[in-house]
């Protein structure tokens, strides 16, 4: 079966957040659409937001049920979910969701992941290893290191070069090697999974006004322009260091395909400021296609029915899509 007509395996997230309800709403904004996706995870969580949800004993059964209910391959949850209230008894249960899911794309049975919010503080309590979905997917798909983050909404792409680390640390981990390698994942993915023939990127600076000539910070020089050099002379189209203040307008946005920032905050500031609702964050770098909602668990509205489903659904929408591109190539 083509990639892009397999379901899609759409992990729980966590159980206390917003993903049981942005499942719901998801679901009832696509099934009568023609993407389909199943929720690993528990059946009788997502039943609380009105909807209507059939457990399944494979992932194959989801295209006869998905247009009147919401297939749910059953993982059991540890601990009663109580909406607000992460419990870490639940880290089990939220890792072998994901673990599942990229299990099925793997084997060819899901055509991508989707994974609804996590709470990285409620696993690193029970023990989880990763700082996030990204590190674990890239350990999952034995690539560990090659994962890199893209976030992305009809306006912007944004990729952070350092990912989930502190901000002194991502100085100390900001190599040209590293410029290099995420930049060269980021070109090859643009073309293979969205069907940009030929990338145009545009490489942040790192400091006020890009460095101002070494004035204010050498790291542009030293760091960032000879991976810019080494990048360009692979045949990629790479301008910059642009100065982060004002590379994200309108006009400069419209300039680029993608933006490769140096830091976490640096490129999600800019993508959640401009559309946080339709925004959705992508791992690049592993055989299987993986997106996600740009925003978190929302612990302080969850259960409330006030969540926005809007970026799980462009989330599960770009997965799709990725999954086309990437079946034409
Ligand atoms: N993909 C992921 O798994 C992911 C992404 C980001 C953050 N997180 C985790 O989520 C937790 C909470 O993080 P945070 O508070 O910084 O960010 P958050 O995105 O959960 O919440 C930020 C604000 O946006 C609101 N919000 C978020 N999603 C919304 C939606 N769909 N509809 C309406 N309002 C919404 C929240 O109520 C809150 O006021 C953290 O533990 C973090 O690790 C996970
Ligand atoms: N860094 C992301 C954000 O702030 O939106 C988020 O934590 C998701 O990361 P993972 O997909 O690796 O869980």
């Amino acid at each position: 079966m083509a990639e892009e007509s397999r379901p899609l395996a759409l992990t729980m997230g966590d159980p206390a957040g917003i993903g049981p309800e942005i499942t719901a709403g998801a679901w009832r904004s696509l099934h009568e659409s023609s993407l389909r996706f199943a929720v690993l995870g528990d059946a009788a969580l997502i039943a609380r937001s009105g909807v209507p949800v059939r457990e399944i004993d494979t992932i194959g059964q989801t295209a006869d049920v998905f247009a009147h209910a919401v297939p749910v391959l059953p993982i059991p949850l540890a601990a009663p979910a109580i909406a607000g209230e992460p419990d870490s008894r639940n880290a089990g249960a939220i890792t072998t969701s994901i673990a599942r899911a990229v299990e099925l794309a793997r084997n060819g049975q899901a055509g991508a992941v989707v994974t609804n919010p996590i709470s990285k503080i409620v696993l690193k309590k029970a023990g989880f290893a990763y700082p996030g979905h990204t590190e674990y997917l890239a350990a999952l798909c034995n690539v560990p290191g090659r994962e890199v983050m893209m976030l992305a909404c009809p306006e912007l792409r944004v990729v952070p070069i350092t990912i989930h680390v502190g901000l002194r640390r991502a100085l100390d981990e900001l190599t040209t090697e590293g410029i290099m390698t995420a930049t060269r994942t980021t070109h090859a993915a643009l073309i293979r999974d969205f069907g940009i023939a030929a990338p145009r990127i545009a490489m942040a600076g790192l400091n006020p006004h890009a460095g101002e000539d070494g004035s204010m910070g050498t790291e542009e020089q030293t760091i960032i322009i000879p991976a810019m050099k080494t990048l360009r002379a692979e045949g990629m189209d790479i301008t910059g260091p642009w100065p982060p203040d004002t590379m994200f307008t309108p006009p400069a946005r419209a300039r680029y395909d993608v933006a490769m920032c140096m830091y976490h905050d640096q490129a999600l500031i800019p993508l959640k400021t401009i559309d946080m609702a339709n925004g959705v964050n992508t791992t690049l770098g592993l055989p299987i296609i993986r997106t996600s909602p740009d925003h978190g668990t929302a612990f302080d509205i969850a259960g409330r029915g006030v969540a926005d489903p809007a970026s799980l659904v462009a989330a599960l929408d770009m997965a799709r899509q990725m999954a086309q591109h990437r079946n034409q190539t």
